[in-house]
């Protein structure tokens, strides 16, 4: 795939079909822990005036716990996790109560859309949430779509909904993505830094994360910051999907194309939504450490990681959970989903498939991790 010109991507953006839309906590909300619906109000009328153009759009949205944590009465955003779920808990409920009210001035519906880190890789519940997604939009409706934070398990949340608005991209098979935040735009640096300049254009997302500096949230109701939406950019690009970056009032004309903000070019064709899960947002919960042969086999790509090649397992984890794949200099070269309990594996290694079914029967025979459960860094 050719490197499309900044021109290209707008003019992509202005014709995208299906558009993902997120917006950050701080574009809906007061830093009071209430909702703004002024701010709501106008982020709406641009999605609905695209929306009656013809363009299918699904709203990822974050909020609910900065929407929940006032009326609950807290004075600023809490940092443990049982307050901050149950101010999602509330918060989420005003926010699609307000969104309801918002998109019907159009005599638009909208259908709640809450989901898990877990939804986007286990192929089931994928194909669940795409069925459901796609349907939605055959509809005419707009899906809002939140993580859901009040059950969602700590170990794989994503936390912010950057990355989880990629992933969704990747499930409807979005045209664009559009990223809307309390910062007209990437900056060379955070834009408190006095010699900071915008960035209209990235053509190569992965260089981008190399040489821009970013900080961390500071509005007091997000959380990503500016690391998690270059994230989200990048796991966009490698779908083969264009991304535009600002802020919330330039919505309507980012979704026209205009150059607004920072777009970010695509740079390969549509990866499955598992392996972007694994790369950009799993928590690795152990080790496989690879001997020679087998690190060589997997930087080469295509390989199963398999018992006979691996020397040392470290960290407790369960079948299905993420592993590091080291080599035994210390160096990851790969994530990838166990196929097996750590307590199993030690008894396996450094055994080939005929021994292991011979020994253990079939069950045993299949890799420590899958090639398809196998993502190189
Ligand atoms: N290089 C950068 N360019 C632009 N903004 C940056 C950069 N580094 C950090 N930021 C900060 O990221 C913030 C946006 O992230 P966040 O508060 O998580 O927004 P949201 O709630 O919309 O997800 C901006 O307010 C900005 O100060
Ligand atoms: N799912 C959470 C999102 C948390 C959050 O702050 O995200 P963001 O504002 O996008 O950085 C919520 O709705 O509160």
């Amino acid at each position: 795939m050719t490197q499309p010109t900044h021109e290209k991507v707008r003019r992509a953006i202005a014709q995208a079909q299906t558009v993902v839309v997120k917006v950050g906590s701080s574009s809906l909300t007061m830093p009071s822990g209430h909702l703004d619906p002024a701010k709501l109000d106008a982020l709406v009328s641009a999605l609905a005036c695209a929306r009656v153009q013809g363009a299918r759009i699904v709203l990822v949205s974050s909020g609910a716990i900065a929407a929940g944590f006032g009326p609950l009465g807290f004075e600023q955003r809490p940092s443990d996790i049982a307050t901050q779920q149950a101010c999602a808990s509330v918060g989420q409920g005003l926010l699609m109560a307000r969104y309801e009210v918002s998109f019907s001035r159009f005599g638009i519906r909208v259908g709640q859309i809450l989901i898990t880190a877990e939804d986007t890789i286990r192929v089931t519940q994928y194909h669940n949430a795409q069925r459901t997604l796609d349907r939605l939009l055959d509809l005419g409706v707009v899906p809002i779509v939140n993580e859901n934070d009040a059950l969602a398990n700590n170990e794989i949340r994503f936390g912010d909904n950057d990355r989880l608005s990629a992933l969704v991209a990747n499930i409807v098979r979005a045209d664009a993505l559009v990223l809307l935040t309390d910062v007209d735009a990437l900056y060379t640096a955070p834009p408190s830094h006095p010699d900071s300049k915008k960035i209209v254009f990235v053509p190569d997302v992965e260089r981008a994360l190399d040489e821009v500096k970013v900080a961390d949230s500071t509005s007091g109701v997000g959380t990503g910051g500016m690391i998690t939406k270059l994230e989200a950019a990048h796991m966009a690009a490698v779908s083969g999907i264009p991304t535009v970056l600002t802020c919330a009032s330039n919505a309507g004309p980012a979704l026209m194309g205009d150059p607004v903000g920072t777009a970010f070019a695509p740079v390969k064709r549509r990866g499955s939504s598992r392996r972007l899960w694994i790369k950009f947002a799993s928590h690795p919960r152990g080790v496989l450490v690879a001997d020679a042969g087998a690190a060589k086999a997997i930087r080469a790509g295509q390989a199963s990681l398999l018992s006979a090649g691996v020397v040392e397992v470290r960290g407790e984890f369960s079948a299905g959970d993420p592993v590091w794949v080291d080599d035994e200099s210390g160096k990851h070269i790969a994530k990838g989903l166990s196929g097996y309990d750590s307590e199993e594996i030690p008894r396996m290694l450094g055994r080939n498939t005929v021994q292991l079914r011979r020994f253990f029967g079939d069950d045993y025979a299949h890799p420590l991790v899958h090639r398809d459960n196998l993502v190189l860094l």
